[in-house]
């Protein structure tokens, strides 16, 4: 359902590598929009929240009348992905849904966007629950509520394991409804869903332990991995958002045609 006009529902009739970043592009393309467009990166993180927000808004709107008595349990990682998941936390907040936040790491170890939007969601009030409630939690959550994943998102540079390998097969095997924010975690932006107990050594292996998400927002273009065959179920449904910038001059700044 293409629904909001800076998401876009992407076409995999159509889909080529000449369409996709990879890891590296991706943070070249934030280097530019930050050092050479002069735009913050709290800005970038806000907009690309606001991108998945507006979706989960209008899906809902559209898909039950603006029903809203669900609940969106936001699991956030260290890096900039879980700072996207703040800061949709918050707006999503601000706009009167019911919100849990779960965090992977204290917040000493996050990355500096992401300290900013979690401080910011605390100072709010914002309910916020113990990583280790997350099992029960999303075992006994109903199909009308949604995971939300920003655990990892371009980062991801090695398989799952531990407490991220625990966290994905219990958001896998919840009732709930899956949003992966960027990338599923456990699908590499290169490689596609990735090996479960091998470092990625090779472009599109078939994996093992991957958030098998209904719907993914990824931001800026598709990401290479996403043409492995085996991409699609992990996945699901799959939307191109906007950071706020003309994907044209983002592209070319990467040496994308
Ligand atoms: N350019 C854009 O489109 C924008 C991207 N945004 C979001 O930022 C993330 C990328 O953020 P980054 O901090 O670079 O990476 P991650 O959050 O994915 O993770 C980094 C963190 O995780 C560690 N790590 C990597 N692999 C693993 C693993 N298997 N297990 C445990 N830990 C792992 C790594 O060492 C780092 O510490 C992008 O996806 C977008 O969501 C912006 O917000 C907007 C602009
Ligand atoms: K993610």
């Amino acid at each position: 359902m293409e629904i909001c006009p800076f998401v876009r529902l992407l076409d995999w009739r159509t889909l080529r590598a000449a369409d996709c970043l990879t890891a590296r592009q991706s943070r070249e393309v934030d280097r530019f929009a930050i050092e050479e467009l002069g735009i913050s990166s709290l800005v970038l993180m806000e907009n690309a929240a606001r991108s998945v927000c507006d979706w989960i808004s209008q899906y809902d709107q559209a898909s039950s009348g603006g029903e809203t008595s669900f609940v969106v349990r936001i699991v956030c990682g260290r890096g900039n992905n879980g700072g996207d998941g703040f800061a949709i936390a918050r707006l999503l907040w601000t706009m009167g849904y019911a919100v849990e936040i779960f965090a992977t790491h204290p917040e000493a170890e996050f990355s500096p966007d992401a300290r900013a939007n979690a401080a910011l969601a605390r100072k709010l009030g914002i309910p916020w629950r113990e990583l280790q409630e997350f099992g029960e939690a999303a075992a006994s959550a109903q199909a009308k509520d949604w995971i939300v994943d920003a655990i990892l998102g371009t980062g991801q540079s090695r398989p799952l394991s531990g407490v991220l390998a625990e966290l994905v097969q219990g958001m896998n095997a919840s009732a709930s409804r899956r949003l992966a924010v960027d990338l599923p975690t456990g699908f590499s932006a290169d490689a596609g869903p990735v090996s479960g107990n091998r470092l990625i050594d090779q472009p599109h292996e078939l994996a093992g332990l991957c958030v098998r998400a209904d719907v993914t927002i990824t931001f800026v273009t598709p990401k290479m991995g996403m043409l492995h065959p085996g991409a699609r179920e992990y996945l699901g449904e799959t939307f191109v958002a906007s950071i706020g910038l003309p994907e044209k001059l983002l592209r070319e700044a990467v040496s994308l045609q």
